[in-house]
């Protein structure tokens, strides 16, 4: 198992960038080092970087190696900013019900014993109460802010490296918005639980012990009938709320994921929708969606207004009631002007803190809700993992062998079935076929996308289950059917597979896919910014890239699923030249939706039916007549 640092080489995730032997030797800078009048300065710069330390996040390719998330643990995690934020939170609530008793202490035996003295002392006392309660409040918030924020920041770590780790069906499976939901609004939801939920809840809980002990400090009587009128009410109440809230918080979070999957569907596919004037359509889906989501919250809202002001009318009947009964012990002479009104005063006390642990306990079934959904996304195991005995792939002459594979995506319906093909090194073979036929099914199993549901495919008689899918992919260089560029430079888009690509190799791959020319046009070459999922640059061009991203990859096998977009004459001859360059010595199944880029391979398979139903070159199965012979007349007549 390898920590996130090791295994990036020599950038520290989520830390600084380390610097490498060049750099230290110069005082940071790799050339004339820095003058000595700039040397404190840029200290000073130094020490104010932001230092985002260990993100404690264990990396397995195959497993989520943490341990299981928890409300208990996320709060253990830094146990040191727990104890001072406890410590601070003891303190805070100690000193704000010193409020009362000073206050009884100013009436009975200042005012009315006529001491101005105790009067002052007690007034002080007072003040200093309240200043040094601000500051235990500031260092109880700064604490857990500050574990808050480092327990959601592993949170969110562990999420993404878990989102790494998962095969494609996954994603096939999941709605983009669902899981972009759990790392968004499911976090945020725990990060305000853990930053001012707990801390309020362990208060207002302390704050009850502390007050109810006071209670029976000023009179026991009056304290018994405080819990008789309040405690039996309260429960009730409190776990019909408890029952109500479970099912409502559980019901909003589903919502927001729904409607986070609508709106990032919608924005992902913005060009078909505004191109089949969509627009009104998906208003009122999405109005739908966003209804459910207001139900849900109307739903919580609503056993809110019930629970809340219920709990207020029963401690102020309980006041009022106490009001008189304590009023009349006074007047009896039974208890002092000023215990009754501390009595008073700390009821408020004991009932302030039942209305705020209402608010806690919403704000603690929506963390509960988050943690239950985050953990079950952390629980789901990829399902194309690296075996535990895997060995790594030797480089490898790039035979390629299908023994008898057949594929299921649903169980019961083959998309290929019982395909057997040898694929001598170096050679490339065109695979063709009707619409929905497996080709790319075919070519996904090869990268170990899948796995066939039976049957094999070694590389180099490697089972391609027996290696090390790192090891495996990087000897693979895939072209998908629609490149996919990210936001970054041209350069970064090309060196993808190989960030650590010098210039010059780089350039080779620019000129090996003939893109000089759209490199020297743009404004900075290759340090140009290209725009969110190339959309800056034409579909020729973005397959141009493709296809030099896999060039700079150098890889033995070459997996292309060629795109269906139709380009013109120019650019498609440019591709092809491209193409050629890239298939150079390399064993390369192509996904071809064109003949003309099938005739150029050594072999043709026709995929129909779940099978392989032809093999041979272009000539031999012109000759024979059959499926490909009769595409490739339907093919002649139209071009
Ligand atoms: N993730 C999936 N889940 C279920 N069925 C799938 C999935 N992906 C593809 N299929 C089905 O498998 C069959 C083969 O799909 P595939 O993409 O391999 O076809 P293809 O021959 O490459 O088609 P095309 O020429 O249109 O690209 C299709 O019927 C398709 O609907």
């Amino acid at each position: 198992m390898s920590m996130f640092g090791g295994g990036f080489g020599g950038f520290n995730v989520g830390g600084r960038p380390t610097v490498g032997a060049a750099g230290r030797k110069g005082n940071g800078l790799p050339f004339a080092g820095i003058p000595d009048d700039l040397r404190e300065g840029v200290a000073r710069l130094e020490a104010r970087e932001p230092d985002h330390g260990d993100p404690r996040v264990p990396f397995d390719p195959v497993h989520d190696a943490g341990p299981r998330i928890s409300m208990s643990r996320l709060l253990i995690g830094r146990p040191g900013l727990l104890a001072a934020a406890s410590l601070a939170i003891g303190v805070e609530t100690l000193l704000l019900q010193a409020g009362p008793y000073l206050v009884q202490v100013g009436i009975d035996h200042g005012i009315a014993a006529g001491n101005l003295r105790v009067l002052i002392v007690a007034t002080a006392c007072f003040v200093a109460a309240v200043l040094l309660t601000g500051v235990a409040t500031a260092v109880r918030m700064r604490k857990s802010g500050l574990l808050a924020a480092a327990a959601t920041r592993d949170l969110r770590i562990r999420i993404f490296a878990h989102l790494q780790r998962m095969s494609l069906d996954y994603y096939t499976r999941e709605k983009a918005g669902v899981t972009m939901t759990r790392m968004t609004s499911d976090v945020e939801s725990l990060q305000s639980l853990l930053q001012d939920g707990f801390a309020q809840f362990l208060i207002q809980g302390l704050t009850m012990v502390v007050v109810t002990g006071l209670l029976f400090h000023y009179n026991a009587y009056l304290a018994m009938i405080t819990l008789v009128l309040v405690v039996p009410p309260l429960t009730i109440a409190s776990l019909w709320f408890r029952h109500a809230a479970d099912k409502g918080y559980n019901r909003q979070r589903d919502a927001i994921a729904t409607m986070f999957a609508d709106l990032s569907e919608s924005l992902n596919g913005v060009r078909v929708v505004i191109a089949h004037n969509r627009q009104e359509r998906n208003v009122v889906a999405h109005r739908e969606v966003v209804g459910s989501y207001r139900d849900a919250n109307d739903w919580t809202g609503r056993i809110n207004a019930i629970y809340g002001p219920g709990t207020s009318v029963i401690g102020l009947i309980a006041m009022a009631v106490l009001l008189f009964i304590g009023g009349r012990m006074v007047l009896r002479g039974d208890l002092t002007i000023g215990e009754l009104t501390a009595f008073v005063l700390y009821i408020n006390s004991f009932f302030q803190p039942v209305q705020q642990l209402v608010q806690l306990y919403t704000q603690y079934q929506q963390g509960k809700a988050a943690i239950g959904k985050i953990r079950g996304l952390l629980s789901s195991a990829p399902t194309v993992v690296s075996a535990r005995d895997a060995v790594v792939l030797p480089p490898v002459r790039g035979r390629i062998v299908f023994d008898d594979v057949t594929f299921e995506y649903l169980p019961g319906q083959p998309v290929l079935s019982g395909v057997t093909l040898d694929i001598a090194p170096g050679e490339t073979v065109a695979c063709v076929g009707p619409t929905g036929a497996g080709k790319s099914t075919l070519a996904k199993l090869v990268t170990r996308f899948y796995d066939p549901t039976a049957g094999s495919i070694s590389i180099d008689g490697h089972d391609l289950r027996s290696v090390t899918l790192e090891s495996l992919r990087t000897q693979i260089g895939v072209v998908p059917q629609e490149p996919f560029l990210f936001a970054g430079t041209l350069r970064d888009n090309i060196a993808f597979a190989r960030p650590s690509a010098t210039d010059d190799e780089v350039w080779a791959a620019v000129d090996a896919v003939g893109l000089r020319d759209l490199v020297q046009r743009s404004p900075e070459g290759l340090d140009t910014p290209l725009h969110e999922r190339g959309q800056s640059v034409s579909s020729g061009e973005r397959q141009l890239l493709a296809l030099a991203r896999a060039f700079l990859a150098e890889p033995r096998v070459v997996v292309l699923d060629e795109a269906t977009s139709s380009l013109d004459l120019r650019s498609e001859l440019r591709v092809e030249a491209a193409l050629d360059a890239l298939l150079q010595g390399r064993t390369a199944i192509l996904v071809a939706h064109r003949l003309s880029t099938a005739m150029r391979a050594d072999r043709i398979i026709v995929v129909d039916d779940h099978h392989i139903v032809e093999t041979g070159s272009h000539d031999e199965l012109v000759a024979a007549g059959g499926h490909y012979a009769a595409m490739f007349e339907t093919w002649a007549a139209h071009s």
